[in-house]
């Protein structure tokens, strides 16, 4: 019988029924149920899992925003997890450079553990440049329940080229560096996002500002306490 999509019921000779599927490169694997569940994880809790998505240039601020996110969740006594591009960089994802399809599965392995933060009831912050309307869109997707909340840096291209603190802008336009975001590869800014951060009369809003405008979101949307 067909249950969903990739999905089969059998019944092996124990006779509990599993859910048998097909998925990608593996075959037959079974996905098996645990007695404790999101909603009560998110009870123990006292909030309600998501993923907060931050997405920019690199320099827009992104890692100092997840931070202060962070920080202000912690002291309002909620579990939060960050998930930064540069720091999973230098494990989960070592085997990836910046190629497009190298940030496509970058994204997705990203996507699929902030998935598993937020089942696990944490409100899960994930910084990364994720240039690709696709890949986020493809994340966004993941996450049931419309718990994806994609905050977009809006910075100009010149104040985070400004910034530069790393020194990354001055090697990409030197030519030492090729595919820089922004210089040499895209980013496409979100069309739907629910959470924009932009200059006001040509200043960055402080980042406990910044971090404010999120916290207001997720509160407003109930993420704060188990319902
Ligand atoms: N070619 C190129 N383009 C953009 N960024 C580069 C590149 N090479 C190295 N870096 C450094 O890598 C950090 C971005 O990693 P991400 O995992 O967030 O990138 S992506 O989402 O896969 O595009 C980014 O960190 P942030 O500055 O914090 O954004 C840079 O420090
Ligand atoms: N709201 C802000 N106002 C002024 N400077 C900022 C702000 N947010 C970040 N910065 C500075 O900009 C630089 C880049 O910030 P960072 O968080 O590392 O960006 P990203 O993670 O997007 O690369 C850092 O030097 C940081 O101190």
């Amino acid at each position: 019988m067909k249950f969903e999509k990739g999905f089969t019921v059998c019944t092996p000779r124990s006779g509990r029924n599993f859910l048998m599927s097909t998925l990608g490169h593996s075959t037959n694997i079974f996905w098996h149920d645990c007695a404790v569940g999101k909603v009560e994880r998110q009870k123990l809790l006292n909030q309600q899992g998501c993923v907060v998505w931050i997405t920019g240039l690199s320099g827009s601020g992104k890692s100092t925003l997840a931070c202060s996110v962070g920080r202000e969740l912690h002291s309002r006594g909620k579990l939060s997890y960050v998930l930064d591009g540069d720091n999973l960089r230098h494990g989960l994802n070592k085997n990836l450079g910046f190629k497009p399809e190298e940030r496509t599965e970058n994204i997705r392995r990203v996507g699929e553990v902030a998935k598993l933060f937020a089942d696990a009831g944490l409100i899960c912050i994930a910084s990364l440049i994720s240039p690709y309307r696709k890949d986020r869109d493809a994340c966004r997707s993941m996450v049931p329940d419309a718990s994806f909340i994609e905050v977009f840096m809006n910075m100009p291209l010149e104040v985070c080229e400004l910034r530069d603190p790393k020194g990354l802008y001055k090697l990409a336009r030197a030519g030492k560096i090729k595919g820089f975001t922004g210089i040499d590869d895209p980013y496409e800014p979100p069309l739907n996002c629910e959470i924009e951060i932009r200059q006001k009369d040509g200043i960055c809003p402080a980042p406990c500002e910044m971090a404010g405008q999120v916290i207001s979101y997720l509160d407003e949307k109930g993420y704060l306490h188990a319902h």
